[in-house]
């Protein structure tokens, strides 16, 4: 446990690093201190332009097909190949099998979802730009008009002006001219790049100025980002909120780069930053009545779990992807995931609302990791249903992969057998039951999931 008060972050006021156990808490208050991310992974190696984010880089790539360090093991090996050279070709044509299995391992395991044969086209499909205009920023329609006037900027699918100022550009939007609107909207505070998927979690939280509400896992902060957004509707800067936005992540280069994203907000006085582990988020203590001991703990009116995950969602977005996804990160996410959602139910407040979401469509770290939070907290949760939002039933059956995916098997509880027990072990970790289908439906309500894919 640890106690302390909470922070308000004032600009360039120094950086706090606070220790309590084994848990390093990070407060950080001038941006001068810390090391942001570096240049190269943002610049594009062919036309050697600068952007501001990755994400920008990456978009860049795909849109104009320049290559970047994403592509760069793929293209080195194709290069290689094309110049005649036979190591390089060997690389590639490794990497490239790698890939295949990969995928092959992909679709077995889930070739049973409902609607597989949509979801293997989908993953096929051009991922629109999306972008959020910024409520506060005196320039967003601005920004928004100018825009429309080059190109073709829509509503994205399925999130229409009720929801929030989302757009997504047209497919065939790769003129120069609008990615340098863009970039230049971006800098200037009036727009935010965001898929629209990613924008979700936060729209559902239903969150309310006054609110205090905890991000457990937050780098790199896009969701922080559309938090401040909704926490500080028509604060004037330098004011300081009612409500408290505290921000977590494990990844201390993360963290840097959300900070810098953070600090560029208009208002971002009511948010502290801490970087430990979010299964060990530290309890708080509110200490404005002077009280040291005995002092309040505070819980939060809305927590967000937006959990790390094995990310097949995300090789949608980027095919280059698969060189970094393997079945076994599924069985070793659930852990970390189950123990997280545990903590964010621990601080939450009675009436309060959590979300949990992830880019994966495992139901490993989807329905079982909600299940066993049902499960273990009985009924002092229930699931919120979704109703107006696009969504699919959860999944009730499922089974689980061998981690290793020799021949592609997966396993039910009754199938699984010592041997292969010692196979889970000696591949990322022993088997967790609740990473099977709950047996009894009615204690899990895992049939009631509601899933948004
Ligand atoms: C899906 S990303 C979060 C994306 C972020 N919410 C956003 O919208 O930009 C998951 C994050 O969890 C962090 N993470 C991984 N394990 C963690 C842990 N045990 N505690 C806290 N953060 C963790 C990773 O560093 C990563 O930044």
């Amino acid at each position: 446990m640890f106690a302390m008060m909470p922070l308000l972050q004032r600009p360039g006021s120094g950086l706090d690093v606070i220790r309590g156990g084994c848990l390093k808490l990070q407060v950080c208050r001038n941006l001068n201190q810390i090391s942001t991310a570096s240049l190269d992974s943002r610049t594009c190696m062919t036309c050697r332009r600068e952007f501001s984010s990755r994400n920008q880089l990456m978009r860049h790539l795909q849109s104009l097909g320049h290559y970047g360090e994403q592509g760069e093991e793929n293209l080195s090996g194709i290069k290689a190949a094309e110049e005649g050279d036979g190591a390089g070709k060997e690389k590639h044509e490794q990497s490239d099998f790698a890939n295949r299995v990969r995928r092959k391992a992909w679709e077995l395991y889930y070739q049973d979802l409902p609607k597989f044969e949509q979801i293997k086209e989908l993953m096929q499909t051009f991922v629109p730009y999306c972008f959020r205009t910024v409520p506060t920023s005196p320039l967003a329609s601005l920004a928004l008009a100018k825009l429309q006037a080059e190109t073709v900027v829509k509503r994205p699918v399925g999130l229409d002006e009720s929801y929030c100022d989302c757009w997504a550009l047209a497919e065939n939007a790769s003129e120069e001219g609008v990615w340098t609107h863009l970039q230049a909207a971006q800098e200037s505070g009036a727009i935010q790049r965001q898929e629209a998927a990613s924008m979700v979690p936060v729209m559902l939280l239903k969150v309310q100025p006054h609110h205090f509400v905890a991000d457990l896992c937050a780098a790199p902060a896009s969701k922080t980002l559309q938090l401040l957004d909704v926490m500080n509707p028509g604060v004037r800067t330098g004011e300081v909120p009612q409500g408290l936005l505290v921000v977590n992540d494990d990844n201390w280069g993360r963290c840097a780069t959300a900070l810098r994203r953070t600090h560029q907000h208009a208002n971002s006085s009511h948010l502290m930053w801490l970087c430990g582990d979010a299964r060990e988020f530290p309890t708080l203590h509110d200490h404005s009545d002077g009280r040291v001991r005995g002092a309040r703990k505070i819980r939060f009116d809305r927590v967000l779990c937006d959990v790390p995950c094995s990310g097949d969602g995300r090789l949608r977005r980027s095919p280059s992807g698969w060189t970094s996804w393997h079945p076994r990160y599924m069985l070793q996410m659930h852990y970390v995931q189950s123990a997280i959602l545990k903590r964010g139910l621990t601080i939450l407040k009675p009436q309060g609302c959590l979300v949990y979401s992830t880019c994966s469509m495992s139901p490993i770290e989807n329905e079982a990791v909600v299940a066993a939070a049902l499960e273990k907290f009985g009924c002092q949760v229930r699931l919120v249903a979704v109703e107006q939002w696009s969504h699919a039933q959860g999944l009730s059956t499922w089974k689980v992969p061998a981690p290793d995916f020799q021949n592609f098997r997966s396993f039910s509880k009754e199938e699984v057998d010592e041997e292969h027990e010692e196979l889970w072990c000696r591949n990322g970790g022993p088997l967790a039951p609740t990473m099977f289908p709950p047996k009894d439906p009615e204690v899990g309500t895992v049939g009631q999931l509601r899933v948004m894919h």
